[in-house]
């Protein structure tokens, strides 16, 4: 029951992940999924370093009790003090039968219970400490690889929602965070809390009513603490969210300093950095502040009960009530607790700590990818590769209308080519064939089988997609012309680099096939860049083709070399691609005029040119600016300056 409160609220804060409208979660109920999901896998562990932990905090009281045996037997050696030390023990004998001389004889052992006492002490220390590290670093690891898994598994309309810098933030700051509340919480109701409780049993042994006046101030210190608890956790919570707008701020300067340098705005940069970094250092100064209220305040408050035990106990000791040893005793048991009471009255403020992360966490965790397998989905069977949209609709999670009643017509083997001016829904069309987003009415169907009807994987497998920009991961070129394609041979790699005129350049690198090609692939050229990701379509092999060409222009030899790669892949292909140049447009066996996310137009070259429409008028722009140049022939031309046409419509 309690669990599906914390899933519903996870649900819904789902939507928003990583800001600052993520509903809160109770620190209980955060402490109790975490507890159930991510401890119970290590409650051995755990119950190790719990063990550990009680024989830590039983040992507690055991020094004071021999500092107090200490005093008592050994320094207070004179008949007149003898006299004040029997009061307390007159039950129990012990004093009356013993000599100065017979507690010398008690002095090796209670050294030596002291030494064993530390040693069974640092022992049990050293237990609790490795046990509980490998709890919450496995704790920090499952955590960070559920997120993972949740982040490449999930709809990309989600993802796309929020910055990939939260998402870094979450993985690693508001993981730890949890992780060090739940560590702390562990040994704050063990360790801390069994000292605390044994020490209080010691001092009441001792003398009940001194302990009532050492801790009457107990309930104000929790008060006082529960209070900073709630101002750290609001303090925690905006921390990790400055920090999630840094890491975004940080992530977007380093992948577009090209641009902050090509317009000068290296110091606009820092100053929008350093408000972030300003934020961040508030907050995070309010934490420290209210975390670093609260060591005084339990500190002023002991002062207060500790003023009262010294008051109370020397006018004891006057009367004869107590005896030396006994106040020692006392005294530096009230001395011990004063640790683990801090502890354990901060408790509230770690677990309000850990529950500001775990708010932010669990909304990625609980995120449930609508793109998945429908019940029963059988792989999809391919024999010719041909794709229809039928009636399709579309709108992006925001509302906007991308697509309206489109029907297109992919035949066998056939390239049918997508045109129309910016943000007319030539994208999302490519996105809707390999089910990046699910239409919101209509059909996609690949050989008269619906996509969403079929199996994700075998849906992906069939299709192979090179983007406008294509990425390159930070790794071998030999494996990012493979990735996808795994145990593949050298042979076949190089067949695929072949086909895509990529193997000369390759060998001509250094390092040849194992050169790494840098973050984003930045140490390649553009063309090379493309060529290696048109290899790497090659080498799947996939019926189907989903080409976002690219709008940049290269060089000339560089553009030749794509355009010749291009045509290559695509042969006996089914091609689906958003044309950007003259050339594949006007190869094409089919075009489609996309404008305002509906078909406007249909047919081929020539015959869009004769019905001297949208298309014709966006040749004749092309052309009219372009007119005159020499170094590319008018089929080659980028079909650049679409947009203006369709905005001077
Ligand atoms: N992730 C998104 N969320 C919300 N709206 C989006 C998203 N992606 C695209 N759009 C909107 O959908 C519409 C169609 O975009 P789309 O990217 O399909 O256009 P396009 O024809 O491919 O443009 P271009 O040629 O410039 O790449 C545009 O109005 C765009 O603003």
């Amino acid at each position: 029951m309690g669990n599906d409160v914390v899933e519903n609220a996870g649900q819904n804060a789902g939507k928003t992940a990583g800001r600052d409208e993520a509903k809160e979660l109770s620190a209980f109920a955060a402490a109790r999924r975490v507890a159930a999901q991510y401890l119970y896998p290590y409650r051995w562990h755990i119950l190790t370093a719990v063990a550990a932990n009680i024989v830590v905090g039983a040992v507690g009281p055991a020094l004071p009790f021999l500092l107090q045996q200490t005093i008592d037997l050994l320094f207070v050696a004179d008949p007149s003090t003898d006299l004040k030390i029997d009061v307390p023990f007159a039950d129990s004998g012990l004093t009356e039968d013993m000599s100065f001389g017979s507690s010398m004889d008690v002095l090796p052992y209670i050294a030596g219970a002291a030494a064993l006492i530390m040693v069974v002490r640092a022992f049990a220390t050293y237990i609790s400490n490795i046990f509980m590290a490998t709890m919450s670093q496995n704790m920090i690891a499952a955590l960070q690889r559920n997120l993972f898994q949740k982040l490449v598994w999930s709809d990309l309309g989600w993802v796309q929602q929020t910055h990939s810098g939260r998402f870094i933030s979450i993985f690693l700051n508001d993981v730890t965070r949890l992780e060090s509340a739940m560590s702390q919480t562990i040994v704050n109701m063990t360790r801390h809390l069994i000292m605390l409780v044994g020490l209080l049993a010691y001092m009441i042994y001792l003398d009940w009513l001194l302990t009532i006046l050492a801790t009457c101030v107990g309930p104000l210190i929790v008060v006082f603490l529960r209070r900073i608890g709630k101002r750290t956790r609001k303090a925690t919570t905006k921390n990790l969210n400055e920090t999630a707008t840094l890491s975004s701020l940080i992530s977007e300067a380093l992948k577009g300093i090209r641009v902050v340098k090509a317009y000068g705005q290296e110091s606009h940069e820092t100053d929008r950095a350093q408000a972030t970094i300003l934020k961040v250092l508030e907050h995070r100064m309010k934490a420290v502040r209210a975390r670093a209220a609260a060591s005084p305040l339990t500190e002023a408050f002991s002062g207060l009960g500790f003023a009262a035990v010294i008051y109370y106990a020397g006018y004891q000791g006057g009367t004869g009530a107590m005896t030396s040893g006994e106040f020692m005793g006392f005294g530096s048991a009230l001395l011990l607790a004063y640790q683990p009471l801090k502890a354990v009255a901060n408790q509230g403020t770690v677990m309000q700590e850990g529950a500001a992360a775990a708010s932010r966490i669990f909304p990625v965790l609980d995120e449930k990818a609508e793109i998945a397998d429908m019940p029963g989905a059988a792989p999809l069977k391919v024999s010719s590769g041909e794709i229809r949209f039928e009636n399709v609709s579309f709108h992006y999670r925001d509302g906007t209308e991308a697509l309206h009643a489109v029907d297109i017509d992919v035949p066998h083997g056939k390239t049918v080519a997508l045109v129309g001016p910016s943000g007319a829904g030539k994208s999302t069309i490519l996105n809707l064939v390999p089910r990046f987003y699910d239409t919101s009415s209509g059909r996609v169907l690949i050989d008269g089988q619906h996509v969403r009807d079929v199996t994700l994987s075998s849906l992906r497998d069939a299709s192979a997609l090179v983007t406008q920009e294509p990425f390159l991961f930070d790794d071998t070129i030999r494996a990012n012309i493979a990735y996808g394609v795994p145990d593949t041979s050298q042979e076949a790699i190089e067949a695929a680099a072949r086909a895509a005129a990529a193997h000369e350049f390759i060998l001509a690198l250094k390092d040849g096939y194992d050169t790494v090609v840098g973050e984003g692939g930045l140490k390649l050229s553009g063309g090379q860049r493309q060529r290696i990701a048109i290899a790497r379509a090659m080498l799947k092999n996939a019926p189907i083709l989903l080409l976002d060409e690219a709008t940049s222009s290269l060089d000339t030899a560089s553009e030749q070399q794509v355009q010749e790669a291009l045509s290559t892949l695509m042969k006996g292909r089914t091609t689906l691609v958003i044309a950007h140049r003259l050339s594949t447009i006007m190869h094409a066996d089919r075009i489609y005029v996309i404008d305002g996310g509906r078909v406007l137009e249909q047919g081929t070259h020539s015959e869009l040119l004769a019905k001297g429409g949208l298309y014709a008028e966006l040749y004749q722009t092309q052309f009219a600016q372009d007119d005159g140049s020499e170094t590319q022939t008018p089929a080659d031309v980028p079909l650049k300056g679409t947009e203006q046409a369709a905005a001077g419509e």
